[in-house]
């Protein structure tokens, strides 16, 4: 089907909206009178540059408070109406939207409403144009769907016909299920917008709050599957109201709206719809994914050696130097951190890439590319494994590799051979082991902060192109702000990645990097392993143990052993279990943390999130004594440095 945006979802001036639209491969725009309003083009300027472009200019908008009013002031609406098909005419545009009144007087009275909406439609057929009418869901007396049709089902005018905008419909309790009943042909165009569920007024929830299909809770494709039922075969456009996307770049919020259709039009069933059969492509399988191949961090000089120490201190083994390149692998059992001083990553220590392995990684990067996240292959020498990574939103490039990929050939054994160490039979390999290990398996999961623009952008990306589902989101409260996450997963949870953002974006005192990024992994016994690891696990105040004991009513001898190990706890409604230990921020930008989960806990310890938080606050200012307040300190009066 055809792809439309309207110039309302992306930052600019209309020069800058309409580039970004055709880059991102739309086919046609819905144009804001404002957006026109303000541009120094003329009409025909606009019309030619758009056709240059290779964008349809699909709907002019809108029209506000046309109808149910007296007719002294309808008189003079229609004669406003004229002006603006002389406009249309220009910009070569035939369908205009007229939204429901929202005036204090408007008439309550479907007929008066028809009548008044017909002879505007006959204004303008004779200009061969046509009325798409929408019902806001904030219209004074038409504020649903089946209001609006029932209203042009009366007028009953060829030129009249409706507008459906999933916003105004799903927001409301009235069921969309009878859109699949509308005479075919009356609906004359189609808004898509996803929203999250939000208890606010109906206005400011869908000025500020509407996402791209697919970043929200709405049932986009039952909807536009129901619309299709009634024969549409208009283009899916967007029309996405967003305080984010208004002042993004552009260009990638123009290809993240992209990707949401393209992922949108591949949940439609391919079938013979009231006549029609609009052109409905589809996408490449989402892959299967095995797991964590490895994980790349970018380091340097002052970096590397950090990294290094907390490494073996949790129990690793240098145990490959890449042939031709600055690059060590270190590993214990199926765990596998690569320290990469090759490439420059924004700060001191972050994860630049990771690597997960699917049975099928070429259709994995078919689909990537289909949804505008193509792959590069690996700058390599000849002999050496061929790797492809497709860019995460935040910049994070992601390899998906087969399992039986021999990008560990490109290492030379160092001699040195990982431990397994306590509770790590599971993923032992029987090789003598130089390192103690401390039982640490695998990749439970990444945690990734994102950048404030981009986060909704990147929960779109991880479920479309990985196939990764969305678990809950969670809000709480940090120390240095009000913090969003919101994690991801396969179906079967060998790969989970947990995303956070900041609600707002960070204000001065707060470090520059609020939340370090993480990677978790997996022991089967944490108490074992914490006992094994060679550095200290972050300390964790004494009240949270406290607490701990009253809120889940603990053994004694449970939290004591908790609160000798600086393990922190977490239990789900069915009894799941998380025990999880942290390690320090390291260089400002990352650290570890150890998970054992127990039961089917499938979470994350999010209300863990900022008992960590904090306590890596007190040890970044016992550790710089000198530039900063001190922990026991109560007013803060230094900036914290990282
Ligand atoms: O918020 C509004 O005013 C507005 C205008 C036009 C639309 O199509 C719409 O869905 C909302
Ligand atoms: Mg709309």
């Amino acid at each position: 089907m055809r792809r439309s945006i309207a110039t309302v979802c992306v930052s600019g001036t209309l020069g800058d909206k309409l580039s970004a639209a055709a880059a991102a491969g739309f086919d046609g725009i819905e144009l804001f009178e404002n957006d026109l309003v303000v541009s120094p083009w003329s009409p025909a300027e606009v019309r030619s540059r758009c056709a240059d472009l290779g964008l349809s200019i699909d709907l002019y908008q809108p029209f506000r408070d046309l109808d149910s009013t007296d007719s002294g002031h309808f008189t003079k609406n229609l004669e406003r109406a004229e002006r603006k098909f002389d406009l249309m005419s220009a910009l070569g545009i035939d369908t205009v939207l007229v939204c429901s009144s929202v005036a204090e007087d408007a008439a309550d009275d479907n007929d008066h409403i028809a009548s008044q909406l017909s002879q505007l439609a006959d204004r303008a057929a004779d200009n061969g144009m046509r009325i798409a009418y929408e019902a806001l869901a904030w219209g004074r007396h038409v504020s649903t769907w089946d209001r609006s049709w029932e209203i042009v089902r009366r007028a009953d005018h060829p030129a009249l016909g409706l507008c459906l905008d999933s916003f105004h419909v799903l927001s409301r309790e009235v069921s969309p299920d009878g859109i699949a009943g509308i005479t075919p042909g009356k609906i004359f165009f189609l808004q898509l917008a996803d929203a999250p569920h939000l208890r606010m007024d109906v206005l400011q929830w869908s000025r500020h709050h509407r996402l791209f299909p697919g970043q929200g809770a709405f049932d986009l494709p039952g909807f536009v599957r129901s619309v299709l039922a009634a024969g549409y075969a208009g283009p899916l456009s967007l029309e996405v109201f967003n305080d984010v996307f208004r002042q993004a770049d552009p260009t990638r919020t123009a290809i993240d709206a992209m990707r949401s259709l393209v992922a949108l039009e591949d949940q439609l069933p391919i079938a013979p719809y009231a006549g029609s059969s609009p052109a409905l492509r589809s996408l490449p399988p989402a892959p299967h994914l095995a797991g964590h191949a490895f994980t790349e961090f970018a380091v340097d000089g002052r970096s590397g050696p950090e990294l290094r120490t907390v490494l073996r201190g949790l129990g690793f083994a240098h145990t490959g130097q890449h042939r031709t390149k600055p690059v060590e692998l270190w590993e214990q059992n199926s765990c596998r951190v690569i320290l990469n001083s090759a490439v420059t990553a924004p700060g001191p220590a972050a994860i630049s890439a990771f690597a997960v392995t699917s049975d099928d990684p070429a259709m994995a990067l078919a689909r990537a590319g289909a949804l505008l996240a193509p792959a590069h292959p690996n700058v390599r020498e000849p002999g050496e494994a061929e790797l492809a990574a497709i860019t995460a939103p935040d910049g994070t490039q992601i390899f998906v590799t087969d399992p039986a990929n021999p990008w560990r050939a490109d290492f030379l054994p160092t001699g040195t051979a990982a431990g397994a160490g306590e509770g790590g039979a599971a993923g032992g390999s029987g090789t003598r082991s130089d390192t103690p290990g401390a039982g640490l398996l695998r990749v439970d999961h990444l945690g990734l902060a994102q950048p404030f623009d981009h986060f909704d952008e990147a929960g779109l990306f991880y479920h479309s192109v990985l196939g990764l589902e969305h678990l809950a989101a969670e809000e709480y409260a940090a120390p240095f702000g009000l913090m969003r996450s919101r994690a991801v997963a396969d179906p079967a949870r060998h790969v989970r990645v947990a995303l956070t953002v900041s609600l707002l974006r960070r204000g001065e005192w707060a470090p520059a990097v609020a939340d370090p990024q993480h990677i978790a992994f997996t022991t089967a016994d944490i108490v074992a392993t914490a006992k094994a690891l060679a550095l200290p696990a972050l300390p964790v105040p004494a009240n949270y143990y406290d607490d701990l004991a009253a809120r889940f009513a603990l053994p004694d001898a449970l939290v004591a052993t908790l609160k000798e190990h600086g393990i922190l706890y977490d239990r789900d409604a069915g009894g799941g279990e998380l025990l999880h230990l942290y390690t320090r921020v390291i260089g400002g930008r990352v650290f570890f943390e150890i998970v054992e989960r127990r039961g089917g806990y499938d979470r994350f310890g999010e209300p863990n999130a900022p008992v960590r938080m904090a306590a890596q606050r007190h040890q970044r200012l016992s550790s710089a004594p000198s530039a900063e307040p001190g922990p026991g300190s109560t007013t803060a009066t230094a900036s914290p440095r990282r």
